[in-house]
């Protein structure tokens, strides 16, 4: 079956040391997968072989059907954001935003309707002149989606977007986000070690472990499966209701 996104056969090593051991995996579109893995499982790995910022050494990659291993990272048409919002320091917040539809050469009207529109839907409008400097971390990072996002990439791929945030702007940011993927039909690969984010955002769940790459068919499967920590979690709060850990 030709799905949106496919991964064929993804193998990586890094000094003779088996990263990724021949990942299959595949995505549909207007879909959201949570990809779940512990620390140095491989998941930045895979997220940057799949943007084109590092090579494979076996395997292929198919989005719409066409391979994109051959192709550069910008003919690809991913974006691929990470932890630390990056934003041009030079540039302000309009600006920063504006940048990859100038790269594409938009007309300036275009410019300024969807950049403001972008300001109004990331809840920055009152501060388009100010520089990323005078920005918190949290609207930090609503630039950044902002910039990703106003260029339509096929793909968009987060690698713990939300790790470096407080709880509560880590979970208004969650909640933009996935108002936004349904807003924009977006396609996104969401990688993170927080098995409740994961929920919370993925329509899919799957984990990588040991090089390899295993999909749920559901999320009542994930919840179900022993070793994917959502018992103990339960079991952790149930204990805590009981008063068991009164003693710590
Ligand atoms: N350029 C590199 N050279 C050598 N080893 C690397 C390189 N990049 C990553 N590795 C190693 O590959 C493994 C997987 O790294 P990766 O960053 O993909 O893990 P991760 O699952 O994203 O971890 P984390 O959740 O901590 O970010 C780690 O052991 C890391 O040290």
């Amino acid at each position: 079956m030709s799905e949106f996104l496919n991964i064929n056969g993804l193998s990586k090593t890094f000094e003779g040391q088996p990263i990724l051991n021949g990942i299959h995996l595949s995505l549909e579109s207007n879909t959201v997968l949570s990809i779940l893995g512990k620390s140095g499982s491989g998941k930045t790995t895979l997220l940057k072989i799949i943007a084109g910022l590092e090579d494979a050494d076996q395997g292929g990659i198919s989005l719409e059907g066409k391979p994109v291993m051959a192709m550069k990272a910008q003919e690809r048409n991913i974006v691929y954001l990470y932890q630390e919002a990056l934003l041009f320091p030079h540039l302000n917040i309009f600006e920063n935003i504006a940048f990859g539809l100038r790269l594409q050469k938009k007309g300036k009207a275009e410019i300024e309707k969807r950049v403001i529109q972008m300001l109004g839907t990331i809840g920055l409008e009152h501060m388009k002149y100010k520089s990323p400097n005078q920005l918190s971390g949290g609207e930090k990072q609503r630039v950044a989606f902002g910039r990703a996002i106003i260029v339509e990439p096929k793909l968009l791929l987060l690698d713990e977007p939300f790790g470096a945030l407080d709880v509560e702007t880590r979970h208004s940011m969650q909640q933009l986000f996935k108002d936004l993927a349904k807003q924009l039909s977006i396609s996104a690969l969401f990688v993170t070690h927080d098995l409740k984010e994961a929920i919370i955002m993925g329509d899919d769940i799957g984990k990588i472990e040991n090089g390899n790459y295993k999909a749920y068919t559901s999320k009542k499967e994930f919840y179900e499966d022993a070793k994917s920590g959502v018992t103990d979690e339960i079991d952790f709060w149930s204990n805590l209701q009981r008063g068991e850990f009164s003693k710590l």
